[in-house]
């Protein structure tokens, strides 16, 4: 599955800017972990995510799907194997076409060449049944520009197109922290039962401790580039909002500064 190595990434190397970003990062994923990842501002979480999806390459170190180093294959190769959701409800979706047209798009990812982007009935019936597990009524309005959705509906969109080709990874960068907290909980909901059902491998950024410790199997906690604190499924059980921070203050040395925490 996922292993990543040894990676590291500098940004600005040499000049009066530059930052840490990751240092030496070591990490593996089993088939069908989910794994939380919380850790204070700057921690390196959004640069892990993007080396992962190919947005950013390491300078040292690798990353690997299925023994496969797959370091230096850019953002699009790699699309067939890694899906993402981002925290902008605007970024997974083409606002100006409509939800069938985005779905057929979503599709048609990974595909061979030669695929046809076009919405057959077949395929529309496809996106019909898969738009109904939502359960927010979306299955109707296929023909509807997605710009017009709400940012709720929009995630849940994003949400079923990044898992539609079941993808070996499943991103999920705080893709729930632009929603009002019902529209969030209903999208956490949606997350945890295509996770399940799909036995998706999962790497899910949050800033909200009380759902790093109820969602997966696993916890990672970040800090300065690196990964101070891997928290496994028997020990998360138990584990509180109070212990995880008090845990967090004794390997850092310092209170997680996060200015977008949520405590639950
Ligand atoms: N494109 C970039 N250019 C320069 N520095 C960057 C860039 N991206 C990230 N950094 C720096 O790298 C470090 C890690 O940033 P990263 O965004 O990965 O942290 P994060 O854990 O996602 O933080 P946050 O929770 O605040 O979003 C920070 O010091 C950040 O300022």
């Amino acid at each position: 599955m996922l292993e990543i190595h040894q990676a590291s990434k500098l940004f600005n190397p040499g000049t009066p800017d530059e930052k840490i970003a990751l240092v030496g990062v070591n990490l593996k994923l089993q088939p069908g972990d989910f794994v939380t990842v919380i850790g204070s501002n700057g921690a390196g979480k959004s640069t892990l995510m993007n080396l992962i999806s190919g947005v950013l390459k390491p300078d040292i170190g690798e990353v690997r799907i299925d023994g496969n180093d797959i370091s230096h294959l850019p953002e699009f190769q790699r699309s067939r194997w890694i899906g993402r959701v981002f925290q902008d409800p605007m970024a997974g979706t083409a606002p100006t076409m409509t939800i069938e047209e985005n779905l057929a798009m979503a599709y048609a990812r990974g595909k061979r060449r030669g695929f046809q982007f076009g919405v057959s009935s077949r395929k529309r019936k496809l996106f019909q049944e898969e738009l109904s597990r939502l359960g927010i009524g979306l299955e109707n309005r296929l023909r509807a520009k997605v710009g017009l959705l709400s940012g709720g509906e929009r995630q849940a969109l994003s949400l079923l197109m990044a898992t539609f080709t079941r993808p070996q990874i499943l991103l999920l960068d705080e893709h729930t922290a632009a929603l009002d907290p019902a529209r969030a909980e209903l999208i956490t909901q949606l997350t945890e039962r295509i996770v399940r059902e799909m036995k998706l491998t999962t790497l899910m950024v949050t800033h909200n401790m009380e759902q790093a410790i109820r969602l997966g199997n696993r916890l990672i906690m970040m800090d300065k580039g690196r990964i101070i604190l891997d928290v496994n499924e028997e020990r998360k059980a138990t584990l509180t909002i109070e212990e995880l921070l008090s845990e967090f203050e004794q390997i850092s040395g310092h209170k997680l500064a996060d200015d977008r925490v949520v405590l639950g």
